[in-house]
């Protein structure tokens, strides 16, 4: 039965060695042809650029407004001065978006007219954990054996583990993963097996199972046990010597009447507590050192330990790009969009990043090229290893902050929380392109995160992470503006300044709600023709959302719920993203990167399929939305009352409006103080110490107001 196995894999192995040789003498005469091709949106450009025309407009109508009717009333009130300086802001934040809209375009790509295997360059996979209990080793060699399954040539695949915990319960499941790849591998190439992922491929129920499936399937169940039994003791060291161990080396031989298997490779950098490791870009840099020695293969695709290889083809689609002589000498990573599979349909926590990978990434593509994205990237090796001397910086200062080699000086940079985004932006001004791959079948899939508390703790770092670049001498703004293209720097100027959203409705959310319950107007009249340009202004930018919801497969109620939860954001992880960064500069705050959780609870689960939010959060998170919504209720009933009692519905029925919309979005909070008895409504606490709050503010500025006039 063995040998017959064997046997078979043999064939196999040649039929398909045969197949390659006949597609790459097809390929040698018809080389001309192009490995990608790079069609323009044209229909969506046209579309964004009459928006543009439209809109900016009825902005300059709207500046215009406030102008004169500031050099009306000497000297122009601070409420009104706010409230306009927000409107600037936000203005200025929507032009820097329009970057992303001028010039989309869509790929696609030839992977069948590669050349034959032996002419493809090597890759290295770099995969980090850093907690198992967050991670579980499961989950993690269930990526690692996506990884070794890749549909590339085994002789030129090597597999690399980075674990930050220096857990034995990983460097043993990677043992186990070894063992069980050896069976896992032949069959995912004998059956031509799609999703190589072994959990995702044995959770399908559609499978038909036949003898050979039921003999894998024993074998994975087996393979999960000893690990599931290993999995109870897991600790997190933070202080251990280094490890690096290869698990399973092609070239011993003890394989050699087996099938080929990449290279695996388990590696733990050195941790003490004293010395920064700079999590995972440290991680990182760890594992291009190693591999340098090892493999040192020209291509680099890096994963975050949840993100499965869910195409086995991706590497193939990569080197379309990177092996086009046209392109390559400047190319520098190919991006994959970031995509999960724990999303439901509601997705209530805006967990698909939707704008980012569906909008703002093929807006980036057409220009100079997509951010790099922490996960799902082809990368050329030698783009990281840059030139120094246009740094125009002294090496001791260089090393400091990237690390000690000198060989290896710039690597993934450590300044900022989220290296990806300053790596890729140093990357873009240094003039390397980058594109984005974007194919049906996702290439690659993780888990989002499906907690309100987990989706905003994440926020707050990456927000922290963007301000801590904007404040350095490398302020995308600035720094990109002499180093690439003005639409390219506005890209990288809006997620410098994202953070900021947070001033402006903050302010939105509380000032013109105060002005209404004192009898102040801020919008104008609703007689007045002005009016109309300051609701145009409104509802055009809600309806060109909905355009891009709608035109990229999304619904009305994604529409809704993203609105939603870029307020909560706004208001939550953004502004608390300043604070940690202006903590962590007056040395208040260490950094830290606490890795998201990558399991969740069955009652967890529950509530986010069912769309309703879990507010067991944080009260430093969940205060300060409580209290805005508190105090646009407040002001909402308040002004509600005296446009009924004095008649002055045509002055406030702006700021009336604002409130109800601010309230109407945010539903599911009113609903969580009100009508829900479960476990994670919002605690009755949070709700008093918010109506408290909001009353409290309330009064002290509403007495403040009337002193001073
Ligand atoms: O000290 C650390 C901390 C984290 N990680 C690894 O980094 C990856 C990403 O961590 P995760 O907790 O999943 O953070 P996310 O916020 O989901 O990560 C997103 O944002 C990061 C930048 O903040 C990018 O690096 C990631 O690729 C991107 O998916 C995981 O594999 C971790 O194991 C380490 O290796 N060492
Ligand atoms: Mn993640």
């Amino acid at each position: 039965m063995h040998d017959f196995f064997l046997s078979t894999v043999v064939l196999l192995y040649y039929v398909v060695k045969k197949n390659h040789k006949f597609a790459s003498s097809t390929l040698m005469e018809s080389s001309s042809l192009p490995l990608h091709l790079c069609r323009p949106q044209k229909l969506s450009a046209i579309i964004n650029r009459l928006y543009f025309l439209l809109y900016i407009i009825a902005l300059l109508g709207h500046f215009y407004y406030r102008t004169c009717s500031f050099l009306q009333t000497t000297p122009p009130s601070k409420l009104h001065i706010l409230v306009f300086a927000s409107e600037l802001l936000l203005s200025l934040l929507w032009l820097f978006h329009q970057a992303y809209l001028w010039r989309p375009v869509s790929r696609k790509v030839f992977p069948e007219r590669l050349p034959e295997n032996k002419l493809l360059p090597a890759i290295d996979v770099f995969i980090c954990t850093a907690d198992p209990k967050k991670e579980p080793p499961l989950e993690v060699m269930n990526t690692v054996l996506s990884a070794m399954a890749l549909d590339y040539p085994p002789e030129k695949l090597h597999v690399y583990l980075s674990d930050d915990a220096s857990s034995s319960v990983t460097l043993q499941a990677m043992r186990e993963a070894c063992l069980f790849s050896r069976s896992w591998l032949p069959f995912c190439s004998k059956f031509g097996i799609k999703s190589r992922c072994p959990k995702a491929y044995f959770t399908d129920q559609s499978l038909e199972y036949d003898e050979e499936r039921e003999k894998i399937k024993r074998k994975y169940k087996l393979f999960e046990e000893n690990i599931k039994r290993a999995e109870t003791d897991c600790k997190r060291a933070q202080n251990h010597p280094s490890i690096v161990e290869v698990i399973n080396d092609p070239d011993e031989g003890t394989d050699h009447q087996q099938v080929q298997m990449p290279l695996l490779v388990y590696v733990s950098r050195e941790k003490t507590p004293f010395h920064p490791h700079h999590f995972k870009a440290g991680a990182l840099n760890v594992l291009l050192r190693v591999s340098s020695i090892i493999s040192n293969s020209p291509y680099i695709l890096a994963l975050d330990c949840d993100m499965y290889c869910n195409d086995p083809t991706s590497a193939r689609q990569a080197m379309c790009f990177h092996l086009d002589t046209k392109i390559s000498p400047s190319l520098a990573f190919v991006q994959f969009p970031q995509k999960f599979h724990t999303i439901t349909k509601s997705d209530i926590y805006d967990s698909h990043l939707r704008t980012t990978f569906v909008i703002r990434w093929p807006g980036m593509d057409g220009l100079q090229g997509p951010m790099l994205s922490g996960t799902g990237f082809y990368m050329k090796r030698e783009a990281l290893y840059g030139n120094v001397s246009d740094l125009g910086s002294d090496l001791l200062h260089l090393k400091q902050s990237f690390g000690t080699s000198n060989e290896f000086i710039i690597g993934f940079l450590y300044n900022s929380m989220i290296e990806d985004y300053f790596t890729g932006f140093l990357l873009h001004c240094k003039g390397w392109n980058s594109v984005l791959c974007n194919p049906l079948r996702p290439a690659f899939l993780g888990t989002a995160t499906t907690k309100l508390n987990d989706t905003l703790v994440q926020g707050t770092r990456w927000n922290c992470g963007l301000l801590e670049v904007t404040l350095s001498k490398f302020c995308p703004p600035i720094y990109g503006l002499s180093r690439m293209s003005v639409l390219q720097t506005m890209c990288y100027g809006y997620y410098a300044l994202q953070p900021l959203f947070s001033l402006p409705l903050w302010c939105l959310a509380t000032v013109p709600q105060l002005c209404l319950l004192n009898g102040i107007p801020i919008y104008p009249k609703v007689s007045s023709s002005w009016f109309l340009i300051f609701a145009s202004v409104f509802v055009f930018s809600l309806l060109k959302h909905l355009e891009e919801v709608l035109i990229t497969g999304g619904s009305v109620l994604t529409w809704w719920n993203e609105q939603r939860f870029w307020m909560i954001k706004s208001i939550t992880a953004y502004t608390y993203g300043i604070l940690d960064t202006i903590l962590k500069h007056c040395s208040m705050r260490q950094p830290s990167f606490l890795p998201t959780d990558k399991v969740a609870d069955d009652e967890q689960m529950r509530l986010y399929q069912m769309g309703k939010f879990n507010f067991q959060m944080s009260p430093n998170l969940l205060t300060p939305l409580v209290t805005l919504v508190i105090l646009n209720m407040i002001s909402f009933a308040g002004g509600i009352a005296r446009m009924v009692i004095q008649g002055s519905w045509d002055e406030m029925f702006g700021q009336v409006f604002l409130s109800f919309y601010i309230l109407l979005v945010n539903y599911p909070v009113i609903e969580g103080m009100t009508s829900r008895k479960d476990k994670a409504r919002i605690p009755p606490s949070v709700a008093l110490l918010s109506l408290v709050l909001s009353i409290v503010f309330l009064s002290l500025c509403s007495m403040a107001l009337r002193f001073e006039s």
